[in-house]
């Protein structure tokens, strides 16, 4: 299955002066976890990484450490993650059908994880790893006033790995192009089109490291799966 693994942003809300992803969580980048993880996943058998070239000296050198026995390609990133995307599936190999997409930035996936959705992919057209909704979630306006209370049932937050077929995404993402639609992660764009998603179960432990506040939870989730 092929891989591609957006890894271009800046990372502003971690308020970091350089890519998040070059930030260490017991002592390795969070990208080489999310390497890792992809490494000890059989069914990865090639990898994308769509970043900034202004990283690439960074990420080589992650990569000479790691000595990842897949073949793994450096894309360049967009302004977006939508851009990036968009990059990375003009780069990838002319052989695949079926891609996943999966952040750099979501380096506590397991490889169980991706496995389960690269197997899961092959009979549909696209699919999100997602887990229920914990919370209430309240609408709000623009003026801090509750507009409505979703039903939680059918509340689920979106996670990556997301897969897809790959003819029917680049033609999601050229009508998205076209249309001008924002989105912030791709089954958005088939939802958009009228194309099925599938949910896969994921994990609650499959965050997005996107604050400070993260960073230490993610040290605590590989603390405590490390130390066992
Ligand atoms: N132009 C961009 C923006 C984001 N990403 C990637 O998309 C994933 C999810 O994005 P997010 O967590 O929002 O990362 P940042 O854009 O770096 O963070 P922020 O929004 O706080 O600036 C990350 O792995 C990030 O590197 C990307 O490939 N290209
Ligand atoms: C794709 C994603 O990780 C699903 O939760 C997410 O949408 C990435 O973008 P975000 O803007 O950081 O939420």
């Amino acid at each position: 299955m092929y891989l591609l693994i957006p890894a271009a942003g800046v990372g502003k809300r971690m308020g970091s002066d350089r890519n998040k992803l070059l930030l260490e969580v017991r002592s390795q980048t969070i990208i080489a976890w999310t390497l890792l993880a992809a490494q000890a996943a059989q069914e990865i058998t090639w990898i994308g990484i769509i970043s900034q070239p202004t990283d690439w000296p960074d990420f080589q050198s992650i990569l000479a450490n790691l000595q990842l026995t897949k073949p793994v390609e450096l894309i360049i990133g967009g302004a977006t993650r939508q851009e990036s995307v968009y990059n990375g599936l003009q780069a990838l190999p002319e052989a695949a059908e079926q891609v996943l997409i999966h952040d750099g930035a979501r380096c506590l996936a397991t490889p169980d994880l991706l496995n389960s959705c690269a197997q899961a992919i092959r009979h549909c057209s696209g699919l999100i790893a997602a887990v229920p909704v914990k919370d209430t979630i309240k609408v709000v306006d623009e003026d801090g006033i509750i507009q409505s209370t979703p039903d939680r049932r059918n509340l689920w937050a979106a996670q990556t790995p997301q897969g897809f077929n790959v003819e029917l995404l680049k033609k999601c993402h050229a009508e998205g192009v076209s249309q001008g639609w924002e989105v912030t992660d791709d089954a958005a764009l088939f939802e958009k089109c009228g194309i099925e998603v599938q949910i896969v179960e994921g994990e609650e432990t499959n965050l997005k490291i996107t604050t400070p506040q993260d960073l230490a939870i993610a040290e605590f989730i590989l603390s405590s799966r490390f130390n066992s």
